[in-house]
C-alpha cells in the first residue's frame, strides 16, 4: 500500500503595519497598493473611532487591481482588545475564499498593542493556515524628535511614588514602544520634515529602544518598494518571547487613556481658513489626530482633511454623497478632552 504524501499547505503570509497616531501607515498602504501589480493583496484595516476614514482613503485610492472587496474594516474597537469577536472570523472568511488573497497586510490601529494581535496568529486553526510574515513599525520622526513620547522622569518618580507597578507618566510612550518593540523592520517616516542631524538623533533612540538588532529604513510619504516590505518571513507567531510588552504578564489592558469621538460641521466659506482652525483647535485642546471631510461652499467635491498634532494637511478629493453639506471630523486625544469646547470651535461655517 502506498500513501499519497500530501503536500504541505502553503501559509498564507501576513503582514502588520503599526506605528502612533497618524504616523503614515495608511500612506505606506497606498503606496504599496499602487505598486501590488495584479498580485492579490488583502487589507484589514483597523481604526480608533467609528468613523472608518482610513478604509475610505484606500478605497478611494482609484488604485487599479485593488477591488473594494479586498479591503476589510474593522471599525469596533481596537483590533488588540476584538481579537476574538471581530478579528479572528474576519481572518478566516478572507482564507476561505474560493480565490484566497496571496497576502494580507492589516493596517492597526494608531493606539493597537501588535502584542495581542501577534498572539492570535497561534489559534489552531489560524497558525496551520497563515503565518505572520513581519511587523513593520512607522515612526512619525518628526514627532520623535519633538519629544511626544518622552518620559519625564520627574512625573515617573512622583507616580511610582503613588504606584510602584507604574513605569511611565505618558501613555503615548507605553503604546509608542509597545509598537516598536514588536517591529521586525522600523521605517522612519515623514523624514522631509527633519534635518539629517536631527534625524540621525532619532536613529539613535530608537536604536536605544529596541531589544535587538532591527532593519531601520528612511522614508517619506512610507514610499518603499514591495519587495523589502513584504517576504521578511518572519514568523513572527513563533518568536513572541523576542517581543517584549509593556502589558506582558497582565491579562487584560485597556484604553482609557484615550477617546475618540466624531463631530459633525457645517458647510465651509473657505478653505485654508477651516484647515487653519483645525490646527488652533489642536494646539488649544491638545488633540492628538483629527480627520475627516468638509464642504467647502462653490465646490462639489470634498475637502479632506487630516492632522497630526498641529500639522495639517488638506485637498479637495472625492465628490460629496448626495446633497448633505455637513462634514464629519474624527478627533483623538487623550482622554479628558474637552468636547463641548472643541465642537464649538468648530461650529462657525
Ligand atoms: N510631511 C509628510 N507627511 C506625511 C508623510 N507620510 C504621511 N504624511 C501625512 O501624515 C498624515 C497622516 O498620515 P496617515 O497615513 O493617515 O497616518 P496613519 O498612521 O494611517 O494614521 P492613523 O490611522 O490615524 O493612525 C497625512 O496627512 C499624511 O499625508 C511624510 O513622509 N511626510
Amino acid at each position: 500500500m502506498t500513501i499519497a504524501a500530501t503536500a504541505p499547505v502553503r501559509k498564507i503570509p501576513v503582514t502588520v503595519i503599526t506605528g502612533f497616531l497618524g504616523a503614515g501607515k495608511t500612506t505606506l498602504l497606498r503606496n504599496l497598493l499602487s505598486q501590488a501589480h495584479g498580485r492579490r493583496i488583502a487589507v484589514v484595516v483597523n481604526e480608533f473611532g467609528a468613523l472608518g476614514i482610513d478604509g475610505e482613503t484606500l478605497r478611494s485610492c482609484g488604485i487599479e487591481g485593488c477591488p473594494d472587496e479586498d479591503i476589510v474594516e474593522l471599525t469596533n474597537g481596537c483590533l488588540c482588545c476584538t481579537v476574538a469577536d471581530d478579528f479572528l472570523p474576519t481572518m478566516r472568511t478572507l482564507i476561505d475564499r474560493p480565490e484566497p488573497p496571496e497576502h494580507i497586510v492589516i493596517e492597526t490601529s494608531g493606539l493597537a498593542l501588535p502584542k495581542p494581535l501577534l498572539k492570535a496568529f497561534g489559534w489552531p486553526d489560524i497558525r496551520t493556515r497563515m503565518t505572520v510574515d513581519g511587523v513593520i513599525t512607522l515612526v512619525d520622526t518628526p514627532a520623535v524628535a519633538e519629544g511626544r513620547f518622552a518620559d519625564d522622569p520627574e512625573a515617573i518618580a512622583a507616580q511610582q511614588a503613588q504606584d510602584p507597578s507604574l513605569d511611565h507618566d505618558n501613555p503615548l510612550s507605553e503604546v509608542f514602544e509597545d509598537q516598536l518593540l514588536s517591529a521586525d523592520l522600523v521605517v522612519l517616516n515623514k523624514t522631509d520634515l527633519l534635518s539629517e542631524d536631527a534625524l540621525e538623533k532619532v536613529e539613535a533612540e530608537i536604536t536605544s529602544l529596541l531589544p535587538r538588532k532591527r532593519v531601520m529604513l528612511r522614508a517619506v510619504e512610507g514610499k518603499l518598494d514591495p519587495a523589502v516590505l513584504l517576504g521578511l518571513d518572519a514568523g513572527a507567531e513563533d518568536d513572541l518571547a523576542a517581543r517584549p510588552s509593556h502589558h506582558d504578564g497582565a491579562d487584560e489592558h485597556e484604553h482609557d487613556d484615550f477617546e475618540s469621538f466624531a463631530l459633525s460641521v457645517p458647510e465651509q466659506a473657505g478653505a485654508e481658513a477651516f484647515v487653519k482652525r483645525l490646527s488652533d483647535v489642536a494646539a488649544k485642546f491638545d488633540v492628538l489626530r483629527l480627520k475627516g471631510f468638509a464642504a467647502v461652499k462653490g465646490k462639489s467635491l470634498r475637502l479632506a482633511v487630516q492632522g497630526v498634532g498641529t500639522r495639517m494637511r488638506h485637498a479637495f478629493d472625492v465628490p460629496l454623497a448626495g446633497a448633505d453639506r455637513t462634514g464629519r471630523i474624527v478627533v483623538i486625544g487623550k482622554k479628558g478632552l474637552d468636547r463641548a469646547g472643541i465642537e464649538a470651535a468648530l461650529q462657525e461655517g
